[in-house]
């Protein structure tokens, strides 16, 4: 049983609205049939903005980088630190091996970079310097060789910031351009752009949209759109801090849901309160207030049971754990992108510094992915070897049998040539092709 004290305006957004699915088949198309010539108009119809390159040189970037504050270059390097040293942990317990599995049978696993990665740096709204370290510090951990990172001019200005994020993070490639045109000409190439083999990165609603219509062409990490927030608090909980957090989100953009669940009627009725008191006065009210109004939620539960129940539910990008025992979460919920436990932290730490990847999974992509790893940018693949022929003996006895159920004699074939080469098994169908009678099928009647 819950109750809300605030519901939304309107019901929470699930996959892609058929307006942005079709601006972005159009824009994609377009890339595709006209390459750069395309990209560039998009570029001045979205952004204004339509330079003879996107790509900037080298003197380039080292101009923009020197108009930085020291101060914001020292603070992106630590935050690249603490991304970089998780990232490096996470690439440590991957494996590659190689086991023995029957005496003489070889199997083995090994995890290879990709070739090259794309990396979206959001930036229609906020400079998105953060997400420069999430993408490009990873790949680079992971190996990649060739990181292309993008990110959209904001209204006609360099951002300059970003800029230095990702040329510290180790892009090899940093172009200025944004948006569906610049992750279609990352993902299918232009005379300007060479293709990617994966794309990541968050984005709004278009940006997400061009991912999920361009998988498969290219890999992506994950579908990382408007952000989610969701608090989990009971009575211990501070009304303020929940307040300032659940609005911390809100003003990622008008689509930006934020939601409270909690064990206290009187908790919630606190934070609404707040809320109220704060959100008029927010710089960035323009963003959270029709965000609040139209996706924030305040649902009273009767006890912790059921708030992890429907956290689960709402599988949302962020949950934020702010109740007496925190860390119980972690064995009570499964489906988030990832969880804030306790009043030190904040989904505003995972987003700018602590270093886990903000790039995380939204519109309940949380049931079945996690967020952008290390291991995202590496294949894993599969080998073997068969290095004792009583081993390939055996082996291509039991494939000839295993295949003929099937049917597929070819397959069957591969194994008898085996088993007549090491251990002088006969070749009927070698010695008399036109004679071999065709395999009988494994039917069985079953009674209606
Ligand atoms: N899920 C995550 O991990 C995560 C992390 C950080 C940020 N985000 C999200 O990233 C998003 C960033 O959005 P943003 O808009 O500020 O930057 P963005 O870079 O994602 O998008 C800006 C681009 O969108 C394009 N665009 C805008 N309106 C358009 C239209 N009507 N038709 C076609 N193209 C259009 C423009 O080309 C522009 O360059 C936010 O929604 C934020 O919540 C998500
Ligand atoms: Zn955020």
């Amino acid at each position: 049983m819950h109750r809300k004290l605030k519901a939304p305006a309107e019901s929470p957004a699930r996959g892609a609205d058929p307006e942005v699915r079709a601006t972005v088949t159009a824009i994609i198309d377009d890339v595709r049939a006209r390459g750069d010539d395309a990209v560039r108009e998009l570029s001045a119809r979205f952004d204004g903005w339509s330079p003879e390159r996107f790509r900037l040189g080298p003197d380039e970037v080292e101009a923009i980088v020197a108009t930085v504050p020291a101060q914001v270059l020292d603070d992106i390097r630590t935050v690249q630190a603490n991304v970089r040293r998780f990232a490096e942990h996470q690439r440590a317990s991957l494996r590659d091996f190689e086991v023995e599995t029957e005496p003489g049978v070889l199997l083995g696993q090994r995890n290879i970079p990709v070739a090259a990665a794309g990396a979206y740096v959001p930036g229609g709204r906020y400079p998105l310097v953060a997400s420069a370290h999430m993408t490009i510090v990873t790949a680079k951990t992971a190996g990649v060789p060739r990181v292309a990172a993008c990110t959209p001019p904001i209204r006609g200005q360099v951002p300059a910031a970003t800029v230095a994020a990702m040329h510290l993070a180790g892009a090899d490639e940093i172009y200025l351009l944004g948006g569906v045109q610049a992750v279609a000409a990352l993902a299918l190439g232009t005379a300007g752009i060479p293709a990617v083999d994966i794309l990541t990165g968050p984005g709004n609603a278009y940006v997400a949209e061009a991912k999920r219509q361009l998988f498969g062409e290219v890999g992506i990490d994950l579908l990382a759109g408007p952000t989610e927030i969701l608090v989990i608090a009971d009575a211990y909980a501070d009304p303020f801090v929940v307040a300032v957090d659940l609005l911390s989100q809100a003003e990622h953009g008008p689509d930006s849901p934020a939601v409270l669940i909690t064990t206290s009627a009187d908790l919630g009725r606190q934070v609404l309160d707040h809320v109220a008191r704060i959100l008029p006065g927010m710089p960035t009210r323009d963003y959270a207030a029709p965000a609040w109004r139209d996706h924030g939620q305040v649902i009273v539960v009767d006890d912790l049971d059921a708030a992890y129940a429907l956290a689960d539910e709402f599988a949302f990008e962020h949950v934020q754990v702010l109740t007496r025992q925190p860390r119980e979460a972690l064995e009570r919920m499964r489906d988030y992108g990832a969880l804030f436990l306790g009043e030190g932290t904040c989904v505003s730490y995972g987003d700018k510094v602590i270093g886990t990847n903000h790039t995380l999974p939204t519109r309940r992509g949380a049931r079945y992915t996690g967020g952008l790893w290390v291991g995202r940018y590496l294949k894993t693949v599969t080998y073997q070897e068969v290095v004792d022929p009583a081993a390939s003996v055996a082996l291509g006895r039991l494939c000839g049998r295993a295949s003929r159920v099937e049917l597929f004699e070819g397959h069957a074939r591969s194994g008898d040539v085996r088993a007549a080469k090491y251990a002088g098994d006969p070749l009927p169908w070698a010695d008399a092709p036109a004679e071999a009678a065709p395999p009988a099928q494994v039917t069985a009647e079953v009674a209606p």
